[in-house]
């Protein structure tokens, strides 16, 4: 909008798209955008092509510079949620989520063949800046002995202690899941507090998985999630629908206001930690 790079869409714009990641219409962060000159280059812009609504994919950061943006300058939005942590208020799960928890589990699977093989510990860092989801996920399909995320603080003697009594039943190895935005730090900073307090034999090593879980073919589940609220949104717009954004709550198609998306926290459910620690004895 900034650059006024826009061009006319039909249906055959996204034909063969459907099984690609990333995004063909380049649309990224952009900090001109939180600017009210970036803002005002954007709304005139958007004037001389005579557009008259649009329809924002993200997370939080887009929607709250979606609401400033129609406040602003009134033209009605309506949000899709994209973002591979799946943080966001008003809908079960966004455009991204499944698909980088599958390949998230896809690694885990594949370390886990080298952490039973050779009785190794593996501290494995998944994506989620704020947000404990892709690690919940990823770690109890696929189980492991312990998951650290951000929404609940898991101190360091606990993952100790989970360690010990692994050792005494004779476990050998270990999985631990580590989100991103873990409040003991990153998968290599807790495993260095760890070594210091273990046997100076245990054999522990770090993966971070980093970026691929941000790319690669879309699982089946994202591909009907975009489709319902890629259309949702695009109908909600139509039909009048503004500063809102579309969302799935029990399988049913809800607009949810910016307002609340933005400010209202989506609560980690914390039976699947106490389920992960039951499934690992
Ligand atoms: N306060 C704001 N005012 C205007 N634009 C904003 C604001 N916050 C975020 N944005 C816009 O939304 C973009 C995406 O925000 P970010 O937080 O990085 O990602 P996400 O949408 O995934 O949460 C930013 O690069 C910026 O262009
Ligand atoms: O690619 P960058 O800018 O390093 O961002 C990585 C961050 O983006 C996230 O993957 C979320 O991104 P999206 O909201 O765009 O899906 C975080 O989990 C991670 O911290």
């Amino acid at each position: 909008m900034i650059a006024g790079d826009v061009y006319k869409m039909e249906s055959h714009s996204v034909s063969n798209i459907v099984q690609r990641g990333g995004t063909i219409l380049k649309s990224a962060r952009s900090k001109e955008f939180m600017t009210p000159e970036g803002r005002k280059k954007a709304y005139d812009n958007l004037q001389a092509l005579e557009i008259e609504g649009l329809i924002a994919i993200g997370g939080n950061g887009t929607f709250t510079g979606a609401m400033i943006f129609g406040n602003e300058y009134g033209i009605p939005t309506v949000g899709a949620p994209g973002t591979i942590d799946n943080d966001l208020y008003g809908t079960d799960y966004t455009i991204g989520f499944d698909t980088a928890v599958n390949t998230a589990l896809d690694a885990i699977d594949r370390i886990r063949d080298t952490a039973s093989s050779h009785d190794r510990i593996f501290f494995i860092e998944v994506m989620g800046r704020d947000s404990g989801y892709i690690a919940i996920q990823s770690g109890i399909a696929g189980g492991a002995e312990l998951v650290m995320v951000p929404e609940v603080l898991t101190p360091i003697s606990q993952v100790v202690e989970t360690l010990k009594q692994g050792w005494s039943r004779s476990k050998s190895s270990s999985i631990i899941i580590v989100a991103e935005g873990d409040e003991e730090g990153s998968a290599q900073e807790v495993a260095d507090k760890i070594k210091v307090q273990v046997d100076e034999n245990a054999d522990i090593r770090v993966t971070t998985l980093g970026h691929t879980q941000r790319g690669g073919t879309p699982s089946a589940y994202d591909r009907i999630l975009a489709s319902r609220l890629g259309l949702g949104a695009l109908e909600g717009l139509i039909a009048g629908q503004k500063n809102v954004m579309a969302g799935i709550i029990n399988n049913e198609l809800v607009y949810t206001p910016f307002e609340d998306t933005i400010r209202l926290p989506k609560p980690i459910n914390e039976d699947l930690l106490r389920m992960v620690k039951i499934l690992s004895v």
